[in-house]
């Protein structure tokens, strides 16, 4: 690592609330914008000009944009074929990292299930933190101290996945961030960043939160890795393998050997019958989640009822839930969810975000495929319509779980990539999405 990287991060103190930060990137990024225009405008003209004059077609362009790039931001995470070097599978021995690591090589036949490699015995796993190039240091944050959530904030709005032409980057809101990274029984050591240590800036971070999950007939008490980022001024400095194995080796040490992630992306109910879900209906979906989850291959168990309140039960502006009721019985037949994740549009003039929330879990109660058809088409109509309500620009569900049941009917506008699911020290037979019940974030 060089010395121009501390001279990059020679930052101002970034204090104040998330919302205050969010305020402060979108000045910025206006400013970028307005910068960017008045250079682009061929005849010179000022900026001021240059952005009243194309206002409007500003508007057009974007209506278009939004339409072609709802999902563009998932193709970014993993697009299918193409052209860019992010879209090329590279072969095993130039993967430098990868192919240290216990995970299926690109081509092998996988028939049984099972770890790749076994289980480090406790006094033999590393003790100390992996080591860092000299400029930088260890720190865990704890998001339940404002300073470091709002500098969590600070690092993903600003460096996290965009699409592949830069015009969009995902944007999650502090609470969001509080709710996926702190579910019940999660631990504070699992949420690994890395400080300059001149400034102590926090420049790459990486995260880990238990999860139940039941793949085939194997269930696991394993960990969930998410937000792995790398500052844009330290990328390719191949930071990100120490980040992935810091956080290995501290799930070793609490006695976890298998990981998941992912890299890359109504029946004739009225509306009035989908009531947003209570705290009381908490076992029953709970209940009706487990059942339905039944059908699939790679599914999440939810142990608890906490469990269940912590990562369905609505909380405004990150995630909704929304209940059916047997008018007569009083039990609940359906429930689906969505969570709100808006994406910044990068150095635009008019348009500062898209307002974007992703189908979550569902389950319906139906005993074959054409009655579970119509129940979830009648359901998914209602999601969208409660979206809608909710000034929601873009509604998106990946082909997982029985979207294919509705996907096309609902009109939804197919994208070309796919969203990869991975385990890490666990070999399986691959499936195909309408077996995968796993939904991240
Ligand atoms: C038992 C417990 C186990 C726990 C661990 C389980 C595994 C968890 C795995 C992590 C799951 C994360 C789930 C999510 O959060 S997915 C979201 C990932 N984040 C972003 O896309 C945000 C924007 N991008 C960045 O911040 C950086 O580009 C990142 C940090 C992604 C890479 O930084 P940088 O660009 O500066 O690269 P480098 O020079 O340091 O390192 C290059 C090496 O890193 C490999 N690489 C690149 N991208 C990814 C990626 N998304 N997953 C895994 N590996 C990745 C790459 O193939 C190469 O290795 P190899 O090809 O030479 O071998």
């Amino acid at each position: 690592m060089d010395g121009k990287d501390e001279h990059v991060f020679d930052a101002k103190g970034e204090g104040g609330t998330v919302d205050k930060l969010r305020a402060k990137q979108e000045k910025k990024d206006m400013k970028k914008a307005k910068k960017k225009a008045a250079k682009n405008s061929a005849r010179g003209s000022t900026e001021d000009t240059s952005a009243a004059v194309s206002t409007k077609e500003l508007e057009v362009q974007e209506k278009v944009r939004k339409l072609v790039n709802q999902l563009a931001i998932r193709d970014a995470i993993q697009p299918v074929s193409g052209s860019s070097s992010s879209q090329k599978q590279k072969d095993m021995s130039s993967h430098k990292f990868w192919s240290t690591q216990p995970v299926p090589k690109h081509g092998e036949t996988v028939e049984d299930d099972g770890p790749i490699e076994p289980n480090t015995p406790h006094d033999q796993i590393r003790k100390e933190p992996y080591v860092l190039p000299k400029e930088f240091e260890w720190t865990t944050l704890d998001l339940n101290n404002e300073p470091d959530l709002n500098e969590l904030y600070t690092l993903l709005t600003n460096n996290y996945v965009e699409d592949d032409d830069a015009m969009f980057r995902f944007d999650y809101s502090g609470d969001f961030l509080k709710w996926a990274l702190q579910p019940p029984g999660y631990l504070k050591i699992w949420h690994v960043g890395v400080r300059v240590s001149s400034n102590k800036k926090l420049v790459a971070f990486v995260s880990g939160i238990p999860a139940d999950i039941r793949i085939y007939d194997s269930h696991q008490h394993l960990v969930e890795i998410n937000f792995l980022c790398v500052h844009k001024k330290l990328r390719s400095k191949r930071l990100a393998p120490v980040l992935i194995k810091e956080i290995t080796r501290r799930s070793h040490l609490q006695g976890i050997f298998q990981a998941v992630y992912t890299a890359g992306v109504v029946l004739p109910r009225p509306i009035a019958k989908a009531r947003p879900m209570l705290k009381k209906d908490v076992p029953e979906v709970r209940a009706l989640l487990n059942e339905y989850m039944s059908k699939f291959n790679f599914v999440p168990v939810f142990k608890t009822d906490d469990e269940v309140k912590h990562w369905i039960l609505t909380r405004e502006g990150v995630v909704w839930s929304f209940v059916v009721e047997d008018p007569e019985t009083k039990k609940v037949t359906d429930f689906f969810s969505f969570y709100y994740l808006p994406s910044s549009v990068i150095g635009h003039q008019v348009h500062k975000t898209i307002n974007a929330v992703y189908l979550f879990y569902y389950a319906v109660k139906e005993s074959d495929e054409k009655a579970t058809k119509g129940r979830l088409q009648s359901l998914m109509k209602d999601a969208l319509i409660l979206a809608k309500l909710k000034s929601v620009d873009v509604f998106n569900c990946l082909d997982l779980l029985e979207n294919q049941l509705f996907i096309e009917e609902l009109k939804f506008g197919p994208g070309d990539g796919y969203l990869n699911y991975y385990m890490y020290n666990w070999r399986c037979r691959e499936m195909g999405s309408e077996k995968v019940g796993v939904v991240m974030l």
